[in-house]
């Protein structure tokens, strides 16, 4: 499968916005039923939450509640489609807490009874495909399209197209080859030509009932042969029509209707260009509830790492392990995050102020979402690079090409001996002519030879075998020819010569003229000749080398066989001197599945860790806040102290004031003189102390701690403070008050 350089894009993220359901309207408070979120009147892909604080998020698309399901699927979801037909790997997750409206937009649970404009995405999607690859923009490929359907539900995966009983089943495993593509193994695929076919396959799966706590995802796998001719130009209308078929291949149906046909011989069918090969995979996601991610679904556990580890632009510069491995569903999604596809994330939010907590952590992480970058490149090969069938036929064509040159060469030869002209019998005695015939013969006795040593491949069954291995086939094993006696052993076709890659060119388009007669320059015929032979030789030595890997694989294949035929004797035998222990494959799938339910645990364990850490480092982080809020908290409380103490002494200050006024027309008692007096000296005190703490300060006062013009300023202020109370004294002296034992009121 080659990669066509590969585009880097970033997940797209649409905002769906539920409207307020009679559920909502009858089921909760109508205090909580306020909307908060709404799409920013100044950009339609913002969305405003109105709290005590304002927000506002921006996304690649925003869906108000007033947003039908066609228009979701035009704006967000149409290009998808052609995406896909591209042979680009496509992902659509839908994201939210529990009745947020996933379900209702991928349109998981729609059956015949959800009205046309109610459908959501998977029906949408899967009649516009069956439109277009019946449609005459595609009358040159042949498609075949399969569905599969999962859920996972507390790390196991069910299969729920699967027949028959669950534990029967063989277990459903994940894989990875080795370009990284993520398949699975085990699963039920099956095949559809119309999108009734695969809405009675949902249908019968009643998604309707299932649980918020679990992740629906439902694929679609397209494998389509495009047969691009030589002349083509990218994006531009190909020049040439395709042959009916690939040489040597039986035309196989493309949901009824052929591929057009030329007249053409079947030299110029196979010489006018070549078939590819596109295999591309369409996810549709239907997450669990959100809000549980955290207490339950490991799976979305792990999904919000892994989009912190790919989406947060700190982390996704210093990290270089994302933990896809950490629960089914991220590894599922392995390539939809991060790798070969084009994802959209649809993130449905409830508009009431009841579901606020959970809009806003939904905003939050879908905003992160829109930071990954996939590379996408499109799945393609050219076909029969691995098929040994095509690979003979094109032996065969360029032989039979060479053949024919040279015979238009000897031809040639003895015209230009001739003066231009040639009789039919000159051609037949002429060495050269006889040398081609000789040849030819030879060719033909090979060509038969090949064809009935050649099981011809129907290119769609070969082609999906090699790239969705399913069961327990071997995947990418090619239609043998079948001599040892082994089911399904591969065999060689000894000896012979080998073809190599190269692209197919169409000399007799070169050669011939409008009425099909020769009408050679010699140079130029000599160019195209040796050009075609060191083509022939590059084909020989990749077929020889082919051949090799053939006999390789079937000597071991020989062996293994053996080794069970002996084991199969010795079991049948029951020998009991020979205690051997045979590992069955029902063992092999009984370690499988323990591995397997390991493999779960150990990723519900780590993704528990992953979010223990995260808790600590958040509940470390709050510690910090408190502490400092602690700190700023002390500060406010020594400020407030000092703050009543001034008040107290204004207090003082004040009943002093209002004492000194009363005795103005009444002679103070003794008492109250006594009150008078030991309020000020308090007063006094309180001031003597002051001065004195200060008189400290100043001692201490070190140069650079403070200027020593506020320090002088502050006793400037104190003394000022000490006349004032000795006036006070004094005036009260005056009034004839006596203010202590000793003391000698004025009058
Ligand atoms: N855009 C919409 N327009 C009309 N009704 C909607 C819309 N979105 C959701 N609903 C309705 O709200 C209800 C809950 O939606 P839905 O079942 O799709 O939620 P969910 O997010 O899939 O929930 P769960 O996590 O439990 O699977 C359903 O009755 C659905 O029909």
């Amino acid at each position: 499968m080659s990669s066509n350089g590969g585009t880097s894009t970033s997940v797209q993220v649409a905002l769906r916005i539920k409207p307020l359901t009679q559920d909502d309207l009858t089921n909760l408070p109508a205090r909580f039923q306020r909307q908060i979120i709404s799409v920013s009147p100044y950009n339609q892909n913002q969305v405003v939450v109105e709290q005590e604080k304002r927000q506002i998020f921006q996304f690649d698309h925003v869906f108000s509640p007033e947003t039908t399901q066609q228009e979701v699927y035009e704006r967000a979801i149409e290009n998808m489609i052609t995406k896909f037909l591209e042979g680009y790997n496509v992902t659509i997750l839908a994201y939210g807490q529990t009745s947020s409206g996933k379900t209702h937009t991928m349109g998981t649970a729609d059956d015949r009874s959800i009205p046309p404009e109610s459908k959501g995405i998977i029906p949408r999607t899967m009649a516009a495909l069956f439109s277009l690859v019946t449609s005459g923009q595609y009358k040159s490929h042949k498609f075949s399209i399969k569905v599969s359907f999962i859920e996972i539900h507390n790390e196991d995966l069910i299969d729920l197209l699967g027949e028959g009983n669950e534990e029967e089943r063989p277990p459903v495993m994940i894989r990875e080859d080795s370009r990284g593509n993520i398949y699975w193994t085990g699963l039920q695929e099956l095949k559809v030509t119309n999108v009734d076919e695969v809405m009675e396959w949902v249908g019968v799966t009643d998604m309707n009932s299932k649980s918020s706590r679990s992740h629906a995802i439902f694929s679609v796998t397209m494998v389509q042969q495009k047969f691009i001719p030589h002349n083509y130009i990218p994006g531009g209308q190909p020049v040439t029509s395709p042959p009916s078929s690939r040489p040597g291949t039986p035309a196989s149906s493309r949901f009824g209707s052929q591929p057009s046909s030329r007249t053409n011989s079947s030299l110029d069918k196979f010489d006018d260009g070549e078939w590819v090969t596109i295999s591309s995979k369409f996810h549709f996601v239907d997450l669990a509830g959100s809000e549980r991610g955290i207490s339950i679904n490991s799976g979305l556990l792990a999904l919000g790492n892994v989009i912190s580890a790919l989406g947060d632009p700190n982390k996704a510069r210093h990290t270089t392990h994302v933990p896809y491995r950490d629960s089914k569903l991220t590894r599922l999604l392995q390539d939809s995050l991060g790798g070969n596809a084009q994802t959209l994330m649809i993130a449905c939010v409830s508009p009431i102020e009841y579901n606020v907590n959970e809009t806003i952590s939904t905003l939050k992480y879908a905003n992160r979402a829109r930071n990954i970058k996939n590379l996408a490149s499109v799945n393609q090969e050219e076909a029969g690079w691995n098929d040994v069938s095509h690979l003979q036929n094109l032996v065969m064509k360029l032989r039979s090409e060479i053949s024919s040159l040279k015979a238009a060469a000897a031809q040639n030869a003895l015209r230009s001996q001739n003066g231009g002209t040639i009789s039919p019998e000159k051609v037949s005695q002429s060495p050269i002519i006889n040398g081609n015939k000789h040849s030819l013969n030879g060719y033909s006795e090979k060509n038969n030879r090949i064809s009935g040593m050649n099981t011809p491949n129907t290119p769609n069954n070969d082609i999906i075998g090699k790239n969705i291995p399913i069961t327990s086939g071997i995947p990418g094993r090619m239609t043998p020819t079948t001599t040892s006696g082994i089911p399904g052993r591969n065999t060689p076709v000894g000896g012979r010569d080998t073809p190599t890659r190269i692209r197919p060119t169409s000399p007799l388009n070169t050669f011939t003229n409008g009425n099909g007669n020769m009408n050679i320059h010699q140079p130029k015929e000599k160019e195209s000749y040796e050009a075609l032979e060191e083509q022939l030789l590059q084909l020989q030595r990749s077929y020889s080398e082919l051949s090799q890997k053939h006999a390789k694989t079937s000597a071991e294949l020989a062996l293994h066989q053996d080794n069970y035929d002996e084991m199969g004797e010795i079991i049948k035998n029951n020998d009991p001197g020979i205690k051997l222990k045979v590992v069955t494959e029902q063992e092999i799938e009984q370690f499988e599945k323990t591995i397997s339910s390991l493999e779960s645990k150990l990723a519900i364990t780590s993704a528990a860790l992953t979010h223990s850490e995260s808790m600590l480092k958040e509940q470390e982080n709050r510690l910090e806040g408190a502490n400092s809020t602690n700190e700023q908290n002390k500060d406010l409380v020594a400020s407030l102290q000092k703050y009543i103490k001034e008040l107290e002494g204004k207090l003082q200050q004040r009943e002093i004031d209002l004492r000194i006024a009363s005795t103005r027309d009444t002679p103070p008692s003794e008492k109250f003189i006594s009150e008078t007096i030991q309020l000020l000296e308090t007063r006094l005190k309180e001031k003597e102390e002051a001065y004195s703490e200060l008189e400290e300060k100043l001692n201490n006062f070190q140069l650079g701690e403070s200027s020593e013009s506020s320090s002088s300023d502050k006793i400037t202020r104190l003394e000022a403070k000490l006349e004032f109370l000795s006036n006070e004294v004094n005036k009260l002296r005056s009034l004839g008050i006596k203010l202590g034992p000793d003391d000698r009121p004025e009058n």
